[in-house]
């Protein structure tokens, strides 16, 4: 969500917890109570800073009756999607379907897909299509490994990542998009790329959205940051101009870590 007052704009921040293949669908209404608890205690309005998380498919029916039921501010959204929208497809869930769950988002292109899952970008691009088409937000994965980065080229990567997923996507629907670089080097291994390095990264991913849409889409689109993020780091990485939040995996397993992260705005005056 993005607004713009005399020129300047103002990007709300949003902290996403993707649970990855973590917490069966008993253990995930527990974690989104306590993080509501969590974040009521503290007092945090959802309005300034916006909290989503991504549990596994399985989850999310329970997770959407407890926020409705509960009238919890927190959203949420699937870890993937299929780039069809029905038929013989087995194991694949449609867009279609996530939107009558009520996922406000769905990433996209996430590493683990394009790894594991050999995912190339002219499936993500598909997917990319297929969560607009369904009125979801995409959050649109994109970031280099460790060769890329050694060799220098970790910039010219990601970008021609960005490049090849927003085929075809059109002006009037990208502002819906979240970005989100991901340093694969970064994941789950408790390197985080340094605040200045996703700074560069998110600059740069702004600059190429400008090229090939105009300044105020590349000004109106959310770039997170994701590896690795805990408490104890997010504060200088959200001091960084570009970054408009994080995607954090293994630390938003944990109620009051993820809620912590959360309240990084609480660490940017006390640090
Ligand atoms: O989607 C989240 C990212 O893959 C980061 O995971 P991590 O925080 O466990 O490094």
């Amino acid at each position: 969500m993005t607004s713009k007052t005399d020129g300047v704009y103002d990007r709300t921040p949003l902290i996403a917890g993707n649970w990855k293949m973590h917490m069966d669908h008993f253990q995930a209404v527990s974690l989104v109570q306590k993080l509501s608890w969590t974040l009521t205690d503290h007092d945090h309005d959802f309005d300034n800073v916006q909290v989503a998380v991504f549990p596994p498919f399985t989850d999310l029916r329970s997770v959407q009756t407890l926020i409705l039921a509960d009238k919890l501010e927190l959203t949420y959204g699937a870890q993937d999607l299929s780039q069809f929208d029905s038929g013989a497809y087995t194991g694949d869930i449609s867009g279609d379907f996530l939107k009558k769950l009520g996922c406000t988002y769905v990433l996209v292109g996430h590493s683990e897909r394009r790894n594991i899952h050999q995912e190339s970008d002219d499936v993500v691009a598909a997917k990319l299509q297929a969560a607009l088409r369904h009125d979801l937000a995409p959050i649109l994965c994109v970031g280099e490994g460790l060769d890329i980065r050694q060799a220098g080229e970790h910039v010219s990567f990601t970008l021609q990542q960005l490049r090849a997923a927003l085929q075809g996507i059109d002006a009037s629907v990208v502002a819906n998009l979240v970005l989100a670089y991901e340093p694969v080097w970064a994941i789950g291994t408790g390197e985080v790329a340094g605040p200045a390095d996703a700074q560069e990264m998110a600059a740069a991913i702004r600059q190429e959205l400008a090229e090939l849409y105009d300044i105020d889409t590349a000004q109106a689109i959310r770039v997170l940051y994701g590896g690795s993020v805990k408490a104890d780091n997010v504060a200088a990485i959200m001091r960084e101009r570009d970054i408009d939040g994080v995607l954090v995996g293994g630390a938003s397993l944990d109620a009051e870590e993820f809620a912590n992260i959360v309240r990084f705005e609480h660490h940017l005056v006390t640090d």
